[in-house]
């Protein structure tokens, strides 16, 4: 499992280490020069003629940093000798430098990696930057620029006139947009970046990109895209979460000797333990706490695998209520889901024509009722509209009986009482009580804005993209319900935890794919039914598992190429034994 902290955890394990003198600054330094000096390395070995590694402006035919570095000897220009191989001397660096111990790790590592030979210049954005930091740069032989004095223009150009760009602006003392004049250099360099494509440097951010929501992974102004993130300590919840962590790279940790574990998990707190009824709001969300990220180790080991003792109805029945005459492919795509993933028995409910096509897909789906021990509930299903009345084949019908046995509305129902659902599409518009823990909402973004409408927030689809954590934490406190929220990064927020996976190649954003998730996740919940009603935490991370289960389906089925939904049904059973079997 990777764990990411929030900037209070952060600042509550560095307290104590920094006062007993561990020198946390120097190690993060040199870790974030050797990650400097193993990517120039690499790039550097990989071009004959060596460490000119960047292909340098000449759109504009401008000695391109001359401003910035004037009265300077530009070791690194065009025209240097050549250098061997691999060699690393010459590659030019660009640190951008703020006021705080972000802009102390980028001006330490700065002279690590002078004293490796590289050209390395710092802008330093602020009035003010650290001391010791900045003499070690110096003293090195490193050369300082303030941007007060060289403006934003140069700066771009000579960024874009180097191999690596290292941001340091600011790390996990910052709070909201980049404020100027940092904000007004990051907007140009961001710019420059998006024009400049695979021309502009290797761009490494120092512990976070500057900017971004460090416990709520918010973008709200401008950000570097970084190539590569080297973290210090721990995971930030906001390289995990999106949509920040799409501008984080590869995020590389470092230890930097915080323990293990160290600090309590705040948002694990009572906040979110209100009771609330279907139209009362929940209270603010405080936006911190930590993130998990479930690994393929977890979900094994989460896992309800067969044991030779077991029947059908032990390995838990999956009753399925999805689709309509009109839309028959969403009850066909997560019934197929459900049985792929190993359920005992799916049972299949809806119009008898839809019925048909689900069996001739799946013969293994009983097209009747019965006992279940989960529901998958909505797939397919529109939107119920208590106005006009249900034009679904009797589905909504079949539905709100349904959630009347797992919220225990109908506590001697037929089913058997109290178990665990997936709620997805059409069955999110029918939520009339509030809901356990074991009830999973699986709204994408849209219907997430429609749902918290409903509960009276102002929020649309590109707010709830903005902040999927804050918002589908929302979503969970208002209804009580689990709240899985799918995307390009999917996130999961339920009692005492939030979970984002990001296991899905771009191709997954398919119709249908979701369908089959809610069918996957249908199967782990009757799996582990009992459980899941006994252990509120349990949900939530079944529902983290199911999401990296169908991303690596995904992956498979795509491998490389485009999917088709159906197809991450077919590749779900070499998933689950790559997992049980690693
Ligand atoms: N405390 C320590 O000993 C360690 C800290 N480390 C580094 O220190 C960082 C945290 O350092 P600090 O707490 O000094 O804070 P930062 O360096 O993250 O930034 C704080 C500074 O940025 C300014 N600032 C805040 N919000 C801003 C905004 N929106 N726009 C522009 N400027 C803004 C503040 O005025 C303040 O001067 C970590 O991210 C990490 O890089 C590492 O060296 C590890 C050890
Ligand atoms: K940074």
């Amino acid at each position: 499992m990777k764990d990411a902290w929030s900037s209070d955890e952060v600042r509550k394990a560095e307290e104590p280490l920094i006062a007993a003198g561990e020198p946390l600054m120097a190690r993060a330094a040199y870790a974030l020069a050797q990650a400097v000096l193993r990517e120039v390395a690499a790039r550097a070995a990989a071009r004959p003629g060596g460490v000119r590694l960047h292909g340098g402006l000449g759109s504009d035919g401008l000695p391109g940093t001359a401003r910035v570095r004037s009265g300077r000897t530009p070791g690194s220009r065009p025209g240097r000798p050549a250098a061997r191989r691999g060699d690393v001397r010459g590659a030019r660096v660009l640190l951008l430098v703020g006021p705080g111990n972000n802009g102390g790790d980028t001006l330490l590592a700065g002279a690590h990696l002078v004293r490796r030979g590289l050209d390395v210049t710092a802008v330093l954005a602020s009035a003010r930057a650290h001391e010791e930091g900045l003499a070690a740069f110096e003293a090195a032989g490193g050369h300082a620029v303030s941007l007060a004095d060289v403006r934003v223009p140069p700066v771009v150009r000579e960024a874009l006139d180097s191999d690596v760009v290292l941001d340091g602006l600011v790390g996990v003392g910052a709070r909201g947009a980049l404020r100027p004049p940092a904000g007004g250099l990051v907007r140009a360099l961001a710019e420059a970046q998006e024009a400049a494509g695979r021309r502009w440097p290797y761009t490494v951010a120092v512990d976070i990109p500057s900017g971004i929501g460090v416990d709520d992974g918010a973008v709200p102004g401008p950000v570097l895209r970084a190539d590569r993130t080297v973290t210090f300590g721990a995971l930030k919840a906001g390289l995990l979460l999106p949509p920040a962590a799409q501008l984080a790279g590869e995020v590389e940790l470092v230890d930097i000797g915080f323990p293990a574990d160290a600090g309590p998990d705040h948002w694990a707190g009572a906040a979110q333990r209100v009771t609330l009824g279907r139209h009362a709001m929940p209270g603010t969300d405080t936006g911190t706490g930590r993130v998990h990220r479930m690994e393929p180790a977890d979900v094994a080991a989460l896992w309800p695998a067969p044991t030779a003792r077991d029947h059908k109805y032990t390995r838990g029945v999956v009753g399925v209520i999805a689709g309509t005459s009109t839309y028959p492919g969403a009850a066909v795509l997560a019934t197929s889901g459900a049985v792929r993933t190993g359920a005992g028995m799916v049972r299949y409910l809806g119009p008898e024509d839809v019925g048909t096509r689900v069996l001739l897909a799946r013969p293994e789906v009983v097209v009747a009722g019965g006992r279940v021990q989960a529901w998958v509930l909505g797939p397919g299903i529109p939107a119920f509209d208590p106005e006009e009345g249900p034009d679904d084949d009797g589905q909504a019908r079949r539905v709100f009986g349904a959630l009347a046995a797992v919220t225990g509305v109908l506590s001697e129902d037929v089913t058997g009482g109290k178990m665990p659902a997936v709620i997805d599409a059409g069955a999110l518009t029918m939520l009339e009580h509030r809901l356990p823990a074991w009830a999973v909402l699986t709204p994408h973004a849209g219907e997430l804005a429609e749902l918290l409408q409903g509960l009276g927030h102002e929020v649309d689809r590109a707010a709830v993209e903005a902040r999927p954590l804050h918002w589908a934490r929302t979503a969970h406190q208002a209804t009580g319900a689990t709240v899985l929220l799918k995307g390009a990064i999917t996130v999961v927020a339920g009692p005492g935890a939030a979970y984002t996976q990001a296991d899905a190649p771009a191709w997954t954003a398919t119709a249908g794919a979701g369908d089959v998730l809610a069918g996957i996740l249908g199967t782990l919940l009757a799996g582990r039914s009992a459980d899941v009603v006994a252990d509120e935490t349990l949900a939530p991370r079944l529902a983290a598992a199911a999401v990296l289960v169908h991303g690596r389906a995904a992956a498979r089925a795509s491998a490389g190429g485009p999917v088709a939904a159906l197809e991450i049904a077919h590749a779900v059973p070499g998933v689950i034994a790559e997992l049980l079997g690693g």
